[in-house]
């Protein structure tokens, strides 16, 4: 019997092969797909970009976030990583998009402008045990505020690798005067050893989990894109976006 395949079906068909009296039936059955029968439940998105110089541990941050654990090894990334969860607020489902941005000018250029596109919130990360990172600051806020993000944009400030207690090379007061001037609240964790920390006067470091979530706390209260898909839908689908109801019509295609 010939293998049955239907090379150019028609999209939104199924090919079902149904034997009856022996006989082989091929028939296509147009697929009823939720979307078309019922409104999709609909999930809010929200992107947060992460941004920071090289080496600070943004891959490291989002995939522990997302995937639940520090990554056996990293690389620079190029251009763009981009990680989502699917969160509970309140009953809510939500999905929450992290774009791990390259910290390497070379590894940005081309892509810079789709960073900043419907941004929800931006997490800035230095790296506690490099004064210079942290020097950057100031930089990557003004590279913000040049893609129009500005103080209505939440941000947060993260103060990374915690755990090298012997390395320390910015004090948390300086970060958080740093914070402070710049009306964002400071984190300092580790993407490592969340939880870790001495005790003493940089404390335990938050958990990368809590500081995702309370941005996404902080989001949920807001009217972000809403996503036209079922949730658990892939990432990498190319989604139709459009606003939220007290917004414009105008609709985008993200191909994330
Ligand atoms: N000890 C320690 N090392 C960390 C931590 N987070 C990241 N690292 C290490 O720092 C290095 C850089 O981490 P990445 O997450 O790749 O840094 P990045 O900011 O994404 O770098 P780019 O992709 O180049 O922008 C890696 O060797 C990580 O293992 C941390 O919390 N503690």
């Amino acid at each position: 019997m010939p293998p049955a395949t239907a090379k150019h079906s028609p999209p939104g068909t199924q090919l079902v092969v149904s034997f009856k009296h022996d006989k082989l039936a091929l028939a296509f059955f147009q697929t009823q797909t939720q979307h078309q029968l019922l409104p999709p439940p609909r999930t809010r998105i929200f992107k947060i970009i992460v941004i920071g110089d090289s080496g600070v541990g943004k891959t490291c941050l989002t995939y522990r976030f997302c995937a639940g654990k520090f990554p056996e090894k990293t690389e620079a990334t190029i251009g763009v990583d981009f990680r989502e969860k699917l969160i509970e607020i309140d009953g809510e489902k939500i999905k929450v998009q992290l774009w791990d941005t390259a910290g390497q000018e070379r590894f940005r250029k081309s892509m810079v402008q789709h960073y900043y596109r419907n941004v929800h919130a931006v997490v800035f990360v230095y790296d506690v045990t490099s004064a210079a990172s942290f020097r950057s600051l100031p930089a990557w806020i003004e590279e913000c505020k040049q893609h129009a993000l500005g103080h209505e944009v939440p941000r947060i400030l993260v103060g990374n690798k915690c755990d090298l207690l012997n390395s320390v090379q910015v004090s948390t007061d300086l970060a958080q005067q740093f914070a402070d001037t710049h009306s964002m609240p400071l984190f300092e964790t580790s993407a490592k050893n969340p939880g870790s920390g001495d005790g003493g006067s940089r404390g335990s470091s938050d958990h990368v989990d809590a500081i995702f979530m309370t941005v996404a706390h902080k989001l949920k209260s807001q009217k972000p894109l809403i996503l036209s898909q079922p949730p658990g839908g892939s990432s990498t689908d190319t989604v139709a976006l459009k606003r939220g109801r007290n917004e414009s019509e105008e609709s985008w295609a993200c191909g994330c």
